[in-house]
């Protein structure tokens, strides 16, 4: 049975709202909220055209409309008509091409800050936290976008109220889960999407497709809900393709895209019917291809057909000779001659200067509250991280076992051979941090835009997460191989140099996977660049037999510093029989060097990969929209 239809309003009664919004660009609604008017007039947009990168392409010509408060918008439209073009354009999301027209919110043209923080937009696929639960998701995302002055109370108060009013309670405390680990269902994801969007009260809500790849009594639940934020004071407006009988009869007002025109703007319903009904005379008449045809369906036939037989531009035609864009002209001049009053409140919010409510400290604090505990206790997220180190430090206590006190020369091979790998590993695990940057790739774009932290706020908590780590494995670690293996010199060096290595190769992780354009990409990247560095390291071929025109790569290889300071560690002071440890040093060119200048000197290179994996989050678009 399909959901009940208890959000239903009259088509009579939206039309009182409506008129009673447009005398006020903040109106009135029915829990004594107010929602905001969003208003666009001959809306061109222009890009690119990928399959002829000389030649420019129209994706949107002349499209004017409005976002009404008290009403359900929705654009509709066959695939590739514009209807996530023209939302984007609204939502201020478009990162490429050139937008032309007058977008207005309230009466007043949005700041990029004001739709960040003040718009909800749900995009069409999901991008959730698959160890987190849904009351889990919405509580993080509520203490990372609203101020801080909120108590946590209060927050946690409209959380439990979006999980009632999304129908989520069910589902509260399940995990999300992915395709790996079965979670919540589609329709319960989309839910959780939705309410994403809401936790900050935005006052327009956008949804891309919110019913895509839904079961039909899935979608219906998806839309009622919808349609029960509209009397609470947010504008919404969503992207349809095929909506459901009872999908189509909760929408209010809708605009139907042909190749990037409109080819109808108005009140749904009869008023739609008969639109079709009267401008295309020779259609097939509703009913006759299957006795249960819909309204709806009848028109999405007929506008697809039209679009498939190439007559986008006559529909586009029809509507603009048409009485009811003249109507619309009119209803549009009305509100726009009369932007009426405007509230302090919503000045305020369009004057806003940060996208971003919480500051970069407690943007950190928040991420690791929600997310960092979390991954701690997940063993997909830890054993990644710990078992190769763990294995390969078993494998060399047991193999090298008490090698390092003989400082003979017979010996000296094995020692070179062992800090060699002591220094290197830790690069070469490099790759299992990948996955945390590619794969939250969606999540991240989604947050930023969201205004949820800025990159850098990011950024900073994914590295404290994995340092934390880092420097928790890598204390025991180096004592299983040290203190077995009678190294000679300072532990304190020995594990500071693995410790470094390691945190090093997660920011040269980082910064491939922020660069790289998938996850086969980085993968093959970060050992590829590793294995270069290995043969300057100095072991493999001394410094000295390095040809003149390869001498400059080892100054910028830190593998060559970390083996380096441990060589150096082990070797100096010492002598042997044979010869002395100033032999060895001398050997490798390393005599006359500072252990811990070595060490200071690598450091710098775990400053310069976080730089670029900065800058290549930032300003790296893989999404261009
Ligand atoms: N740079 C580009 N070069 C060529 N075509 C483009 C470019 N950008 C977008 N398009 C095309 O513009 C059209 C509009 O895309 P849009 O995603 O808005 O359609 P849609 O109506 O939302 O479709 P769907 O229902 O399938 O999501 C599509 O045909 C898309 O392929």
């Amino acid at each position: 049975m399909p959901p009940q239809a208890d959000c239903h309003i009259s088509i009579e009664k939206l039309d009182a709202i409506a008129a009673a919004a447009a005398g006020s660009d903040d109106a009135p609604t029915g829990a004594g909220r107010r929602a905001i008017r969003v208003t666009f007039q001959d809306l061109n947009y222009v890009v690119t055209n990928s399959a002829n990168r000389k030649a420019k392409l129209s994706l949107l010509t002349g499209v004017s409309g409005a976002l009404l408060p008290g009403e359900l918008s929705a654009l509709l439209g066959p695939s590739g008509s514009g209807k996530t073009t023209l939302l984007d354009v609204l939502a201020g999301r478009k990162t490429v091409g050139q937008v032309q027209g007058s977008i207005l919110f309230g009466g007043r043209p949005p700041s990029q800050t004001f739709l960040r923080r003040y718009t909800g937009y749900v995009e069409q696929f999901d991008t959730l936290l698959s160890n987190l639960t849904p009351c889990e998701m919405l509580s993080y995302t509520a203490a990372m976008k609203n101020p801080r002055s909120e108590s946590q109370a209060a927050q946690q108060a409209r959380v439990e109220t979006i999980i009632t009013q999304l129908m989520l309670t069910s589902c509260r405390d399940v995990i999300i889960g992915n395709v790996l680990e079965r979670g919540i269902s589609g329709g319960q994801a989309k839910r959780v999407n939705i309410g994403l969007a809401l936790v900050t009260n935005p006052r327009i809500l956008f949804l891309d497709e919110c019913t895509s790849g839904l079961d039909s009594y899935s979608a219906n639940e998806v839309m009622s809900v919808v349609k029960s934020l509209v009397p609470t004071g947010i504008t919404v407006c969503t992207t349809i393709h095929s909506p459901t009988p009872y999908a189509f009869a909760l929408l209010d007002r809708i605009t139907i895209l042909l190749r990037g025109r409109v080819v109808y703007w108005g009140l749904n319903g009869d008023h739609s019917l008969r639109y079709f009904q009267q401008a295309c005379p020779d259609a097939v008449p509703m009913g006759s291809t299957h006795s249960m045809q819909s309204a709806s369906e009848w028109i999405v036939d007929l506008t697809t057909k039209a679009d498939r037989d190439g007559r986008a531009l006559e529909f586009a035609s029809l509507y603009e000779k048409s009485s009811q864009r003249q109507e619309n002209e009119a209803l549009l001049a009305a509100q726009l001659a009369d932007s009426g009053p405007v509230s302090a409140t919503t000045l305020a919010e369009l004057g806003v200067k940060r996208a971003t409510a919480t500051p970069f400290w407690f943007g950190i604090l928040q991420l690791l509250k929600h997310r960092g505990l979390k991954d701690l206790r997940d063993p997909a997220w830890l054993l990644p991280r710990i078992m190769d180190k763990l294995i390969v430090a078993l494998l060399i206590m047991t193999l090298y076992w008490g090698i390092g006190d003989d400082l003979s020369s017979v010996n000296a091979n094995n020692i070179s051979a062992v800090l060699f790998m002591w220094a290197i590993l830790p690069g070469f695990s490099a790759s299992s941090y990948v996955p945390a940057i590619v794969l939250e790739r969606g999540l991240f774009v989604r947050e930023r835009s969201d205004g949820l932290y800025r990159t850098i706020t990011y950024l900073c908590f994914k590295l404290a997460e994995e340092v934390f780590l880092a420097l928790l494995i890598s204390l025991p670690f180096s004592c299983l191989v040290f203190f077995p293996l009678q190294m000679q010199g300072s532990w304190a060096l020995f594990w500071a140099v693995y410790f470094l290595t390691t945190i090093i190769g997660i920011a040269l992780a980082y910064f491939i996977a922020a660069l790289a354009p998938n996850m086969d990409a980085a993968n093959a990247a970060v050992p590829a660049y590793v294995v270069t560095l290995l043969f300057f390291v100095g072991m493999l071929i001394r410094q000295d037999d390095m040809p003149s025109y390869w001498g400059w790569y080892l100054y910028i290889d830190f593998l060559h510093f970390a083996w380096g300071a441990l060589v150096i560690n082990q070797y100096e002071g010492k002598g042997t029989t044979v010869y002395g440890g100033r032999e060895v040093l001398e050997f490798y060119n390393l005599d006359g060097r500072s252990r811990w200048a070595l060490l200071g000197y690598e450091s710098l290179f775990f400053i310069a990969f976080f730089t670029l994996a900065w800058l290549a989050l930032a300003f790296k678009r893989h999404q261009k929209r």
